[in-house]
């Protein structure tokens, strides 16, 4: 589905990914860790198509396709869903309308008419109901006054809804206490499937004892330096990252 090869990418002047090369096939989930500042944000944001960062080489293909030349909106037409990537905050635009037009905007970039009512209606119960969203958090106005957690749900129900082939989830800033990452745990266990795939950024080791990542991918200085399991997780929360530092400059 997403195959990275050898990318490099940075802002103006600053090289901050060297050289990563990563694959994810329909039905994984890979976590990726890492000391901060080692470029996962920015790896998440590259993949979105974020415009403020420049790719000098390599390439990301996204079911085959080269997407260097899409803007963020078609990539996520596409089917790749970022977390958080508008946290708007708009004041008498209910979550439920929010992602009416979300929904029926990305539909019209397909030249498909509108989702009809009753349709949309459905997919929201559905969605709502797995994810166990109270219908009255449905009518609140967008992200207006949310809590960190009620953030999170947010984010998750608008992933549910939008039913991305790829979700990237940048947990790596987002101070999450331990209800909101049962929420995050709990939607992308419960949205996983054969069909999609979801690479997951996090500093949080016990997000892997909920979500049971089939990679775990160990980024430092801008590269991959180490891939494992779930053991690899296991075993940074252990000993940290210094090990993993002086391994690389080996
Ligand atoms: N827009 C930007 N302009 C300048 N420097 C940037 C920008 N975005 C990221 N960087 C720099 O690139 C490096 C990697 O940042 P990035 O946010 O990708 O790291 P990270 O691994 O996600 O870190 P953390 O774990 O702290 O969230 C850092 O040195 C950061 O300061």
């Amino acid at each position: 589905m997403l195959k990275i090869k050898n990318l490099h990418a940075g802002v103006e002047n600053k090289k901050i990914l060297k050289g990563i090369n990563l694959e994810v096939n329909p039905g994984e989930v890979h976590a990726i860790m890492g000391p901060n500042g080692s470029g996962k944000s920015t790896l998440a944001s590259v993949i979105a198509g974020k415009e403020e960062f420049n790719v000098s080489r390599g390439k990301i293909l996204f079911e085959g396709e080269d997407i260097d030349e899409m803007s963020p909106e078609e990539r996520a037409h596409n089917g790749i869903f970022l977390s958080f990537q508008y946290p708007v905050e708009i004041p008498g635009v209910s979550v439920t309308n929010f992602m009416k037009t979300a929904i029926n905007e990305s539909r019209k970039a397909k030249g498909e008419p509108d989702m009809p009512a009753n349709q949309m209606l459905k997919l929201i119960r559905e969605k709502a109901e797995l994810l166990e969203i109270d219908r009255k958090f449905l009518s609140r106005s967008l992200n207006e006054g949310f809590s960190g957690g009620e953030k999170k749900r947010n984010e998750i129900f608008q992933m549910a809804m939008m039913q991305p082939k790829l979700g990237i989830l940048d947990e790596t800033d987002s101070g999450l206490d331990i209800d909101a990452l049962r929420i995050v745990a709990n939607g992308v266990n419960r949205l996983r499937s054969e069909d999609n795939a979801f690479v997951v950024i996090t500093h949080y080791q016990r997000l892997l004892d909920y979500i049971v990542p089939d990679f775990v991918h160990v980024i430092h200085d801008g590269k991959i330096v180490k891939s494992g399991d779930k053991e690899l997780a296991l075993e940074l929360e252990e000993k940290g990252y210094d090990w993993i530092k002086q391994e690389a400059v080996l």
